[in-house]
């Protein structure tokens, strides 16, 4: 440890910026003493000899500080939480320090301890706290706005750093209940963010994600952003998710025949995977399938070369004759057969997976895309179809885009003369085409293709954009540029935007919605579809100008 004099051991104040979500019965906090117990980094007074290994470190730290800036610009949670540290430290600030090349050399060395006050919550749910006198942020998890905390610095990153939760020191009881926590594993799995939160605060915070994501990324003015509706709540807020991945690594060379991997999910702010038996967000199925899935890889390590992730999908049970996507010749199913709860944990990726939402079935294969969240679907799919124009006197068309097994499609047809779908996974179509003679549906009406969402304006340029609406649901990275100029080319008159990425999705609606675009926003808001975790669902409506 070096005993330069500008870096010995140092108290600095701490200022308090206002909680982001403030509320009356936020307590009056002082401002905090930040307790520096390690030193941060700094240039060496005398540089060692440039050895190999030297000139090896060298040139891996400046792989480093190039992925570093990639990553601020990514449009990920790295270019997010960069954003709100902007936004704390001040823009002017942030350009000093990257003109000094202080944005990477001012953080802390690894494990500093820090008595910090956490001022706001950044979009994936880390405490966010400043250090004032090193023009620095500190993010830490599982704390609130208003909180003292004690963090230990795990990584630095631009202008911030990471660090874990050492302790709470003074909690924000009005944000807290602990009674909400559900899991042994909160606190150091980096599934969920939010279990000491109080339901309706998750939804709050959610709601403030949302409008973040537009004021920064959509780049319309404030009056074009209409005010975020509340969130809508999940009905289940635990044992909802369907899906789970647990990973795992392969033994080490040396280890014997007793090795015991650990299975379950990376550890919070670590590459390091955490020995996971249960999971409270998951469905109960699942972690009862959870326990024969993780006691085979056991028994069966040594002969995994690599290491692996393991699916588990909760599943409707289906009658073993029950006829798959290959056969034509399907009739509908007998829905007063059918029991839901009636479950099974599936864990082959290309076995048949069957789930019900409000009176429509639908089979897609394990390994591919299904919302994971079924408790939701009958809520969101109606919202959608309400945002919808009503039936007039007129024929009416759907166009679903990232259509998936025709989740939208099939549950929004009734409204519509004509739908069309389309999506880049060949089996998705093939299960999306199959889940319309599994419910009974006319094939002439309801039609789907493989491809590129771009392709469907081929198919439907000619119908009347008028009387045309569209949805869009793509992956996390949003739409690509040659769909959104055909949309714009094309102007359906209505449409509405789903995404488990607000921040992709506020970018897309501002082209959309920008001087250039036909459209302006009618509404905004999330759904849950992830409670005790930080992720948002959002769905823009958007209408012609
Ligand atoms: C978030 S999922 C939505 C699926 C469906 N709407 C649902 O709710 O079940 C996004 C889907 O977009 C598909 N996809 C990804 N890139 C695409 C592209 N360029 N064009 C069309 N579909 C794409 C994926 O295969 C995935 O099924």
């Amino acid at each position: 440890m070096s005993t330069s004099p500008a870096y010995k051991k140092q108290k600095v104040e701490v200022a308090l910026e206002k909680p982001e979500i403030a509320t009356a019965a936020t307590p009056a906090i002082s401002p905090a003493t930040t307790q520096i117990t390690q030193q941060p980094n700094h240039p060496p007074n005398k540089p060692p000899k440039k050895d190999k290994a030297v000139k090896q470190q060298e040139k891996y730290t400046k792989l480093q500080r190039k992925a570093k800036k990639q990553a601020v610009a990514s449009g990920g949670p790295e270019e997010n939480i960069f954003l709100d540290v902007k936004a704390m430290l001040g823009e002017s600030v942030v350009d000093e320090l990257i003109k000094s090349d202080q944005c990477l050399d001012g953080g802390f060395e690894f494990g500093t301890q820090l008595q910090v006050e956490i001022s706001s919550i950044s979009s994936s749910g880390d405490g966010l706290a400043i250090v004032p006198e090193n023009n620095w942020v500190i993010a830490v998890p599982f704390c609130l706005p208003g909180e003292k905390v004690l963090a230990r610095v795990y990584r630095n990153s631009f202008c911030h750093s990471y660090a874990d939760l050492v302790s709470v020191l003074d909690k924000r009881e009005s944000w807290r209940d602990e009674s909400n926590i559900s899991c042994k594993y909160f606190g150091s799995c980096s599934g969920c963010q939010y279990q000491m939160i109080p339901y309706q605060r998750q939804l709050l915070l959610k709601q403030r994600v949302v409008e973040k994501a537009y004021q920064r990324f959509s780049q319309l003015p404030s009056p074009a952003i209409p005010t975020i509706l509340p969130t809508i709540a999940s009905p289940k807020q635990y044992n909802y998710r369907t899906k789970i991945t647990p990973h795992f690594q392969a033994a080490p060379k040396s280890a014997g025949n007793d090795f015991n991997p650990d299975i379950g999910f990376d550890m919070k702010g670590r590459r390091v995977t955490l020995d996971i038996e249960e999971c409270p967000i998951a469905t109960e199925t699942l972690n009862v399938g959870m326990q024969p899935a993780r006691a085979k890889v056991k028994e069966t390590i040594k002969s995994y070369k690599r290491g692996a992730t393991l699916l588990l999908r909760d599943s409707m049970t289906r009658p073993e004759n029950a006829a798959d996507a290959t056969k034509t010749d399907i009739p509908p199913a007998d829905m007063s057969t059918i029991n839901p709860d009636d479950r099974e944990c599936i864990t082959d990726h290309k076995r048949i997976t069957r789930e019900i939402v409000g009176d429509k079935l639908f089979e897609f294969t394990a390994g591919s895309f299904f919302q994971n969240n079924s408790s939701i679907l009958v809520p969101l799919t109606q919202y959608v179809l309400d945002a919808l124009p009503e039936k007039g006197e007129e024929p009416m068309y759907l166009v679903d885009t990232y259509c998936g097994a025709g989740l939208f499609s099939i549950c929004l047809h009734e409204r519509f003369d004509k739908v069309a779908g389309i999506e880049i996974s060949q089996q998705s179509i093939q299960y999306a085409k199959h889940n319309v003679k599994l419910n009974g549906l006319d094939e002439n009406k309801i039609s789907f293709r493989v491809g590129k969402s771009e392709a469907i304006f081929d198919v439907v340029g000619d119908l009347p954009p008028a009387n045309t609406s569209v949805i869009i649901d793509p992956p996390r990275k949003g739409c690509d540029d040659a769909f959104i100029t055909q949309l714009k080319d094309f102007k359906p008159h209505r449409v509405v935007y789903v995404s488990c990425n607000v921040h992709t999705q506020a970018r897309d609606v501002g082209k959309l919605c920008g001087d250039d675009g036909p459209y302006s926003i009618e509404s905004l808001r999330g759904f849950d579809l992830f409670p005790q975790t930080s992720h948002v669902e959002g769905v823009a409506v958007l209408k012609l100008k």
